[in-house]
């Protein structure tokens, strides 16, 4: 029977390391990330339908052309000379511009479940081309797990797994534009790079005190002085019990590692008198794939 519908996760990501290298001809940064998938997940629901829509439950944000389901539906769609459409009913719970990917992670859900709705038989590689079309974070979101991310962030090697780790998050009340971030970028003012070879061989060895020793973001040089509020969460996330604590990506959410889930909850709760805060885990680009079960027929529907 063929598949009618689909549902699947779209998983945020961390960055725990992000170091820009140089500012290149076509605008955008060369750099070095070591990308991390959460358990954080928007679900994406697609059925079968004649013409291309996209519903939301987050009131805020745009459901017409302009989002990254529906632009990455229509360039499948245009790239695969597909005359199909798709219902695409997105559950946001990853937070809307937060530096956790959540569009970017929605656009790879929509590519990877579209590959089978409309069974194009295209490969990963084949599936992280036309998600670099679609924004940087988009090919990372599509592969998943530990991956060390160069180029503009499209250009993918997977790391060993880092070992499975508790995650708090946490999001200041403001919304950072990333091009605003990378346009406001001086390479001159950042003291502290990360150590992206180190992070590898830590992650190597599977030591985890190594990789939290290792986080570090030159991105925090832009977004902090404009919102003091991610220092401030930083702070609060140490002062709370974490192991460590990082902006992630443009900003402005902070992630903070824990040792145990009580922890993770106890940190949380702490932060959650002034701002909004969650608890996650880490992912493997293993779990990714095992999502096949969610899969319903059209009758069950
Ligand atoms: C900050 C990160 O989220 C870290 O993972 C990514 O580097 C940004 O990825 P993204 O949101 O998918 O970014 P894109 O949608 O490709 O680009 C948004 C804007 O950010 C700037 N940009 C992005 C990526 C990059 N390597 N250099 C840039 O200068 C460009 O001005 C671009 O117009
Ligand atoms: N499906 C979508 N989900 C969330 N945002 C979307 C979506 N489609 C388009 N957008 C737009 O993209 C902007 C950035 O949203 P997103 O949540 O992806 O940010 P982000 O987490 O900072 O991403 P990144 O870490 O990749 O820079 C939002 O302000 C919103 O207008």
């Amino acid at each position: 029977m063929p598949v009618e519908r689909l549902v699947l996760a779209a998983r945020a990501k961390i960055n725990l390391a992000l170091d820009v290298l140089f500012k290149r001809p076509d605008g955008y940064h060369e750099v070095a990330m070591v990308m991390q998938s959460l358990a954080l997940a928007d679900k994406v629901t697609l059925t079968a339908d004649r013409a291309l829509s996209v519903v939301s439950t987050a009131p805020d944000l745009e459901c017409g052309p302009s989002n990254l389901a529906y632009r990455a539906a229509a360039l499948l769609r245009e790239r695969c000379g597909v005359d199909r459409g798709v219902r695409i009913a997105l559950e946001k719970n990853i937070p809307l511009a937060a530096g956790l990917a959540g569009g970017s992670a929605d656009a790879a859900a929509v590519l990877r479940g579209l590959n089978r709705l409309w069974g194009l038989g295209l490969t990963l590689s084949e599936l992280e081309g036309v998600g670099a079309a679609l924004g940087s974070d988009v090919p990372f979101c599509l592969r998943g797990g530990t991956v060390l991310a160069t180029g503009r962030g499209e250009a993918l090697r997977s790391l060993p797994a880092l070992p499975h780790a508790w995650i708090v998050l946490a999001k200041p009340p403001v919304a950072v534009s990333t091009a605003w971030v990378y346009g406001n970028y001086r390479g001159e003012r950042v003291t502290l790079r990360p150590d992206v070879a180190g992070m590898e061989s830590c992650l190597a060895a599977g030591d985890l005190n190594g990789v939290t020793a290792r986080l570090a973001n030159v991105l925090e040089t832009v977004t902090v002085p404009a919102h003091p509020a991610v220092a401030a969460l930083k702070a609060a996330m140490l002062e709370h019990g974490a192991r460590a604590s990082l902006m992630s990506g443009s900003g402005p959410t902070v992630f903070g590692i824990a040792d145990n889930l009580r922890q993770a909850e106890k940190i949380a709760a702490a932060l959650r008198s002034s701002t909004d805060a969650w608890v996650t885990v880490t992912e493997t680009a293993g779990e990714l794939e095992g999502e096949d079960g969610t899969t319903v027929a059209a009758d069950q529907a």
